[in-house]
């Protein structure tokens, strides 16, 4: 019976940086590979050390450091790249040499030029001469997905002989569905048995290289090949975080098996290798995406809020993530708002949240994601809210180009009554202030005017704060309007300066003092 625990092969340094653009300098890669160990990875394929002097280095450096992840170097099977291999590996306590050769008729025809004698025969060889560097050597048949099994039998036969202990069977160019790749590895493990660890390295072409590697378990593969992301070359790799987690979730398919990966470190990991190669996740990829925990629609968040397993399966601490994340959003619903409310330390009653939210869905249908400086924003325009006396209903602005006249016309709702009219100005604003004035029936005189953003992004809120003197009263009266649009805030903060001045002139007139001139 072949071992219950899966090793796992990271070869993000060597496949993963295959990737256009993932290069990584030496540093780079020492950091990662510590890191790789940090999450237990048993083996890291450090790169191809006959690639260049560079790579050797960060080979020899990362067999230097990392003590308890074997340390790998991949080798054609070539003189010259087998001695670099072993030569770059030499530091390390844990060791391996990685050589291989395709066994497609397509390759062996058209890149090899070599018949399928020579292939056993450079194959056999090969591994000969990596085993006087090391003990522990792994052969891959390249093009295994597209090559003959019984062509495959007698080179892992020869292999074997020559002291391979590990046999990988690429799908090099990600060609296999997974009942194909299930019935290669079957067909193999009947013939190797427990002379040789059998090992699947499948590429995602077809976007199957994890489901492909899963249905390789059952039929007696234990070592599975993968990257950090599913970095790689073309499509990718098949990624090790999603490998890792559906062993480790779908238990009552897989156990006994498991892997040695401390699974807390998976996030990190995914982190270091996406900000060093700067090559990001997809926002929906499983495990690691910014959405991977992230819900956004009001029913899922509300059915998270009371038991988060009613749409999460893996919980994002297990792997290292702080929490999972309700996303404010225009599909948000009640629950999550409050749930929000209260985290940001608001408690609203029930009408003041009512109100709240009708203006959280107002602005999310504007905005695509709702931050919490957002809700604080509105949380504060509605704690702080005066009564509209005067009300904008309409804003229409037209001609800001150099040399135009430009005009504003706004619709006013004041005692139930609206009012629509049109002013130039000297610019977009004072045509705004003007409008206004002249349907209200005010002379307001802007002394001070802010604007900011309230968070990113081109959507974001802008905030704007007036400071108005209105019919030459004293002092000044503030108002401040917030949108996604910057002149309908501004024209909600001037009615909303002159709502207060309304509101104070009519607080005063109530207590006599506004004929003593006060
Ligand atoms: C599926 C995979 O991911 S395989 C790994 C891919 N990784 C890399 O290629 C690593 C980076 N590669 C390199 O730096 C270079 O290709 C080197 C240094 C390895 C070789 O460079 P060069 O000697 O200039 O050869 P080049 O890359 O142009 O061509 C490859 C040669 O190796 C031969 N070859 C390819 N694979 C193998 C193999 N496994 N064993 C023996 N020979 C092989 C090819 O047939 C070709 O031989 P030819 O020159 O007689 O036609
Ligand atoms: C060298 C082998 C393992 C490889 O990367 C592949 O076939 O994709």
């Amino acid at each position: 019976m072949p071992t219950n625990t899966i090793t796992i092969f990271d070869t993000t340094l060597r496949d993963g940086e295959q990737s256009p653009g993932a290069s990584m300098n030496t540093e780079e890669k020492i950091q990662i590979a510590l890191q790789l160990q940090k999450l237990g990875v048993d083996v890291i394929e450090a790169g191809f050390a006959a690639a260049s002097p560079g790579d050797f280095e960060a080979i020899h450096r990362i067999a230097s450091q990392v003590q308890h992840s074997r340390i790998c170097s991949l080798a054609r099977a070539v003189e010259r790249d087998i001695k670099a291999a072993g030569e770059s590996i030499a530091p390390a306590p844990l060791k391996r040499i990685h050589t291989f050769i395709a066994t497609s008729p397509i390759h062996m025809e058209y890149k090899l030029k070599m018949s399928p004698a020579e292939v056993i025969k450079r194959a056999t060889e090969a591994v000969t001469y990596a085993k006087t560097f090391c003990d522990d050597i792994e052969f891959s048949c390249e093009d295994a997905g597209r090559s003959d099994v019984g062509f495959m039998k007698e080179v892992l036969d020869a292999v074997i002989g020559a002291g391979a202990t590990t046999l990988n069977i690429p799908d090099t160019v990600g060609y296999r569905l997974p009942h194909e790749m299930a019935a290669i590895i079957k067909e193999l493990y009947g013939f190797v048995g427990e002379r040789a660890v059998l090992s699947v390295h499948c590429h995602n072409d077809l976007g199957l290289a994890v489901a492909n590697s899963l249905a390789c378990l059952e039929s007696g593969a234990r070592q599975i090949e993968c990257t950090i992301n599913g970095l790689g070359e073309r499509a990718g790799n098949a990624a090790l975080e999603e490998i890792v987690m559906a062993i480790r979730t779908r238990q009552d398919i897989f156990a006994p098996l498991t892997t040695n990966i401390n699974i807390k470190e998976i996030y990190p990991t995914s982190r270091l290798v996406a900000s060093i190669t700067g090559i990001e996740p997809q926002p929906n990829k499983a495990i690691v995406g910014k959405n991977a925990f992230a819900h956004e629609s009001g029913i899922h968040q509300d059915g998270v809020l009371k038991h988060q397993e009613t749409y999460e399966i893996i919980n994002a601490k297990d792997i290292g993530l702080e929490k999972n994340s309700l996303v404010m959003g225009k599909h948000s619903g009640r629950h999550a708002f409050k749930d929000r409310l209260a985290t940001l330390g608001y408690t609203l009653n029930d009408t003041e949240l009512n109100e709240a939210f009708v203006l959280f869905k107002t602005l999310a249908d504007q905005k695509k994601e709702v931050f919490d400086d957002d809700i604080r924003a509105l949380v504060a325009e509605e704690i702080t809210k005066i009564p509209e006396i005067f009300e904008l209903v309409t804003l229409q602005l037209s001609d800001c180009n150099p040399g135009g006249v430009p005009n504003a016309a706004v619709t006013i709702r004041h005692e139930g009554k609206e009012t629509t009219d049109a002013a130039i100005g000297n610019g977009t604003m004072d045509a705004v202030f003007k409008v206004i004035d002249r349907v209200c029936g005010v002379n307001g005189q802007l002394m001070d005017y802010k604007v900011d953003a309230v968070t990113q992004g081109k959507d974001a809120l802008a905030r704007v704060v007036v400071k108005v003197a209105f019919d030459d009263q004293k002092p000044a009266v503030m108002g401040h309007g917030l949108s996604v649009d910057t002149m309908w805030a501004t024209a909600k903060a001037y009615i909303g300066a002159l709502n207060s001045y309304m509101t104070i002139r009519e607080g005063l007139r109530m207590r006599g003092l506004e004929k003593k001139g006060i």
